[in-house]
């Protein structure tokens, strides 16, 4: 793919807060056009801190951002009516409702959707006449998420768009941001939600101190983490008796296998559970899931491994 088709790219970026604390230590990365991208991290990794000198609302101490081939602090005019902005917290008047928060929105900006088409995308049509203080918290992100979409952007960053919407709230976000990638929008976000990236990016990174610790598709990062086998062996069986090819840690009777080989090491399993007569119980196998691979960076990051 050649640089121009990149809509996001961001190259050795730094950025350091007043008192020294460097926050995004020289990070890289680059969105394709109709991708969703997926930051990661735990809490203080630097993904608002990153997102934040994409949508040029920080300039970065060190590196280079372009948004669309715009510098987006400095070409902030001409990429601000192509890309759409969710911040973590919206932060209208409360007084107004949800119809004049919407058409307030809609007047600053330029050929914006009708508010009601906006409004029915994220549901909350029915809630027009509504103040914006008494909505609920999951409704305001969804209100958050309407305003970003008024513009019909060509770049969409949600940061964290799902916090405090129970399930199905959660869902249908999903849907209409699948359904925003589909028609060709670039979106990128933050989430703390592992089953969220899995199943919404395209691509992920996992930030750790300022740092990207892992990228690739949700499969690739999972990939290179180990599958686990467990399973309990019956009363007076050992687990020493078990094929030296399996190392297995074991709890007691509970015994639980790490391969990077899943249907070898099953299958030799299985071949020794036959041939020595053993019965394994509660047996259960399964690939790494990105909530594994992120707890795994995670724990190995922070003990400095
Ligand atoms: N204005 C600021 N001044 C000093 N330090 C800051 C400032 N804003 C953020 N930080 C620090 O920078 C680090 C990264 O913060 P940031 O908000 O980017 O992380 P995050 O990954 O978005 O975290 P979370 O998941 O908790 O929202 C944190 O250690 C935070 O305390």
């Amino acid at each position: 793919m050649t640089s121009d088709e990149y809509v996001i790219e961001a190259e050795r970026l730094r950025r350091t807060y007043a008192g020294g604390f460097e926050a995004v230590t020289g990070i890289s990365f680059s969105v394709a056009r109709g991708e969703i991208f997926a930051l990661l991290g735990t809490n203080g990794a630097g993904k608002t801190s990153t997102v934040e000198l994409l949508e040029g609302l920080a300039a970065p101490d060190e590196g280079r951002v372009r948004v669309l081939g715009h510098d987006p602090r400095r070409e902030r005019a001409a990429l601000r009516p192509r890309i759409g902005v969710m911040l973590q917290e919206g932060g209208f008047p409360s007084d107004l409702t949800v119809a004049e928060t919407t058409r307030m929105w809609a007047g600053c900006t330029s050929g914006a959707r009708p508010t009601g088409e906006a409004l029915k995308l994220v549901g909350l049509a029915e809630r027009s006449g509504v103040r914006v203080k008494q909505l609920s918290g999951g409704e305001r992100r969804r209100l958050d998420l309407a305003l970003a979409l008024l513009g019909r952007p060509e770049v969409l960053f949600l940061d964290e768009p799902t916090t405090g919407l129970d399930a199905e709230g959660r869902r249908d976000t999903w849907e209409l941001v699948r359904a925003l990638r589909d028609c060709g929008t670039t979106v990128l976000l933050t989430t703390h939600y592992l089953e969220e990236a899995e199943s919404l990016a395209d691509r992920l990174a996992i930030m750790h101190r300022g740092r990207i610790v892992t990228t690739g598709t949700p499969a690739e990062v999972t990939a290179a983490r180990p599958a686990r086998i467990r399973f309990v062996l019956p009363e007076g069986v050992a687990a020493g008796r078990l094929p030296l090819s399996l190392r297995a840690a074991a709890a007691g009777r509970r015994i639980e296998i790490r391969t990077h080989h899943l249907q070898q090491s099953l299958g030799e399993l299985l071949v020794w559970a036959k041939e020595s007569d053993v019965r394994l119980e509660e047996l259960d196998a399964r690939s790494a899931s990105l909530e594994e691979a992120f707890l795994d960076i995670a724990q190995t990051q922070t003990a400095g491994v």
